[in-house]
């Protein structure tokens, strides 16, 4: 399939992980020749990462799983200025100590997911901080200054979109890439750092850090970005109605976790399996090919395997007893209400009603505003929202605590 030497682009490439990269073949054949410490930077924006930054998480993993070293950046000090990339409105500024809360919280999920140490392909975290809240302005300036024109700066994505679409972009968000580039270049000083790989919005800051290192230290650097994922039905990745899919229990529940890949559109199943599952490609290709009901089992399996390694095999193990026992028995519930929807689906207000949890559109309006019903463990805050049921499927509906009912096709 892949034409690539290295096990590290073989991998990348089969499973789904290569949108761009800057010199694929040189950074094939040296990763065939040794240890390439690479790194990925994550800003502290929330307590928590969400499913967004999975494919950032799982690119760390296939990078020690082949044998390199994966560096983890805890944004600490770029979180301070905000990454105007891929976003359309300045962020909120954050304090200090809401980073190191967020921080505290983000970092758990690595620990699952990578080996750390202090062996040569041993995990690594570093919070960018460190250098870049001790940095001098006039002499950051003068040190990297000259390297940056602003002819250039103009042409990124990050700032051209906000000068298109006549929308502010502060100056505080356009120094934004002269400090990731930094760090880059600092990465590379300290760890040997060779590799940044990214979401396809970092592009023009990877870039950016090579070129900044190739003039200050006369090294070659190599970048990677992963495709934007999108769902088939064309949504980003891991935002539901109900809001984003957060990787920490704290801000999501594991049966939640468990149930959003479980309820994966069909067509998404081989790839997500792909890129957030250790199953090996033939196992991959056999559970993407079933088809009609039974390609169920193969987001059942999905579901385990991507809650095991986020939240851990127990984790994984009480989500889907907890499902099993919802639709226990003949596969509707046996003790629950339940309602087909038909192949046009029904909207949320009519089915509360429809399957008797409430008297009326209004109330049920009223239930939904009050953040009381969720879909499939997922709050449902849109009363217009179109409830759909693939083939042979099901879904969980529930008012409050209590009430649970089954929604089939
Ligand atoms: N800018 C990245 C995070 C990041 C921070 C520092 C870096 O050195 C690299 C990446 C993002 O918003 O996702």
């Amino acid at each position: 399939m892949s034409t690539y030497k290295s096990d590290l682009l073989r991998v990348l490439d089969e499973r789904g992980y290569i949108h761009q990269t800057t010199d694929a073949e040189g950074l094939d054949k040296l990763a065939c020749d040794r240890v390439i410490p690479g790194y990925i930077g994550f800003d502290a924006t929330a307590p928590s990462l969400h499913i967004g930054s999975l494919v950032q998480i799982m690119m760390l993993r296939r990078l020690q799983q082949a044998g390199h070293k994966p560096i983890v950046v805890m944004g600490g000090g770029t979180t301070k200025i905000g990454d105007p990339s891929g976003k359309d409105e300045s962020r909120r500024l954050l304090t200090a100590e809401l980073i190191d809360e967020n921080i505290a919280g983000i970092r758990t999920v690595f620990e699952r997911l990578l080996t750390f140490g202090d062996g040569t392909t041993d995990a690594i975290m570093v919070n960018n901080d460190e250098w870049l809240s001790t940095l001098g302005y006039i002499e950051l300036l003068r040190d990297v200054g000259p390297h940056f024109t602003i002819n250039r700066m103009l042409t990124f994505d990050s700032v051209k979109l906000r000068l298109e679409r006549e929308q502010p972009l502060t100056f505080l968000e356009f120094n934004y890439m002269i400090l990731q580039a930094y760090d880059f270049l600092e990465l590379a000083r300290r760890y040997g750092c060779r590799l940044q790989m990214g979401g396809s919005d970092q592009w023009g800051n990877i870039v950016n850090g090579m070129e900044l290192s190739r003039r200050k230290d006369g090294r070659e650097l190599y970048g990677l970005t992963t495709p934007l994922l999108t769902t088939a039905d064309g949504a980003k990745m891991g935002k539901t109605a109900a809001g984003a899919v957060w990787l920490n229990e704290a801000q999501l529940p594991g049966y939640d976790f468990w149930q959003y890949w479980r309820n994966c559109d069909d067509r998404d199943v081989g790839r997500f399996l792909r890129l957030f599952t250790d199953l090996p490609l033939d196992e991959i290709a056999r559970l993407e090919a079933l088809e009609g009901a039974e390609i169920n089992d193969a987001k059942v399996v999905l579901a385990n395997e991507v809650t095991k390694l986020v939240r851990g095999e127990d984790a994984a193990r009480a989500a889907e007893a907890t499902a099993t026992q919802t639709f226990a028995g003949d596969g509707t519930g046996d003790d629950l209400p339940s309602v087909a929807v038909g192949d046009e689906g029904m909207r949320i207000g009519a089915l509360l009603t429809e399957i008797g949890f409430t008297a009326s559109n209004g109330e049920a309006k009223r239930k939904i505003a009050e953040g009381a019903v969720r879909l499939d463990g997922l709050p449902i805050i849109d009363p217009s929202t179109l409830v759909e049921v693939g083939e042979g499927d099901q879904r969980k509906l529930s008012l409050g605590k209590k009430k649970h009912g089954i929604v089939t096709r």
